[in-house]
């Protein structure tokens, strides 16, 4: 019988984000013994997104399941852009409180941009703050974004030491290809950010070691535009119409990656899946940052969340 073509294996994240939200656990317990802290985290969504509502109630429910503090604040798409603005400095004051996060996408009448700016930028465990943007840029301890920063401990724990790997991001999103970037070209990666202006993106993506895809658009990246053994991490979430023609007649969805898997998997070595790869490190890393913000509040060293 011949060979079969090798398989690229499965990077899963639903595992490694349940491993990681119980060494949180154990660490925030530790804090709150040896220092009387307990991390608190406030998630503040305006509107009704259905796909934001489920995100926020999954970050409720994961923080609590850690033993730490969750407050959701749920406003109504009237909310104005004040009032956004007076509930953050609350928050900001808040001294039970140490991580802020405002669920993106805001309403078009809110300057998204103002917002995350008026968080403190040591509670800021979204990383979207500028100040910590520089601080990721000069290499400065700060608050990392939280799909790059899950992102790269899944490339870590699966390559080891990532140095002299070509690693190309398609996406230049400030959320994820930005920061992306700046945490390989910290592990001394060489780093391309790709866009839609870019040439000849296949043949780019090919010369990847590490590729990066977030660029929303559905499967977008093919079998042939990877080089065969590279490690694939896919960061889109993206909702397309069901399989069965029936079901995508009620209306019904299926929720598939930037890159198009069954033809990529016969081609990477590793590759992250959709659902279940980066998307539940998300909120890991949300819990992680919260616990770091905490520690720092009372100018404790965080323990080491890696092992
Ligand atoms: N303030 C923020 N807003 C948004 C962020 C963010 O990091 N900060 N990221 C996304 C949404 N998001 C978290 O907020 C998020 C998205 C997806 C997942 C996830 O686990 N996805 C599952 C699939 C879920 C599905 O079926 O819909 C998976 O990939 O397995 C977690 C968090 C935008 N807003």
């Amino acid at each position: 019988m011949a060979d079969e073509p090798a398989r690229a294996s499965l990077i899963d994240g639903k595992a490694f984000s349940q491993t990681l939200v119980e060494r949180v656990a154990a660490a925030a317990a530790r804090l709150e013994a040896t220092h009387g802290v307990k991390p608190g985290l406030a998630v503040v969504i305006v509107g009704e997104d259905p796909a934001s509502q489920i995100y926020v109630r999954n970050k409720g429910e994961t923080t609590q399941k850690a033993g730490m503090r969750s407050d959701t604040h749920r406003l109504p798409d009237t909310t104005t852009q004040e009032e956004l603005l007076a509930l953050i400095a609350a928050l900001n004051a808040d001294a039970g409180i140490h991580g802020i996060l405002v669920q993106l996408p805001l309403p078009k009448h809110i300057d998204s941009a103002a917002v995350l700016d008026a968080i403190d930028p040591d509670k800021d465990v979204d990383g979207f703050h500028v100040v910590n943007v520089g601080r990721l840029a000069v290499g400065l301890p700060g608050m990392i974004p939280c799909t790059p920063l899950g992102s790269l401990m899944m490339l870590k724990d699966q390559l080891g030491d990532l140095s002299g790997l070509n690693a190309v991001i398609v996406g230049r999103s400030n959320i994820v290809g930005k920061p992306m970037a700046q945490l390989l070209l910290g592990e001394s990666c060489t780093v391309t950010i790709a866009h839609s202006r870019t040439r000849d993106l296949p043949a780019l993506c090919r010369t990847a070691d590490i590729l990066v895809a977030a660029v929303g658009r559905p499967e977008m990246i093919k079998g042939d535009w990877i080089k065969p053994g590279a490690t694939v991490i896919d960061v889109g979430i993206n909702r397309v119409p069901s399989k069965d023609p029936v079901k995508a007649a009620e209306g019904k969805t299926r929720v598939v990656g930037d890159v198009d898997f069954a033809e990529a998997v016969e081609v990477a070595g590793r590759i992250t899946p959709v659902p279940g790869g980066v998307g539940p490190m998300t909120i890991a890393c949300l819990l992680a940052n919260t616990y770091t913000a905490a520690c720092r509040s009372v100018g404790v060293t965080p323990d080491d969340l890696n092992s």
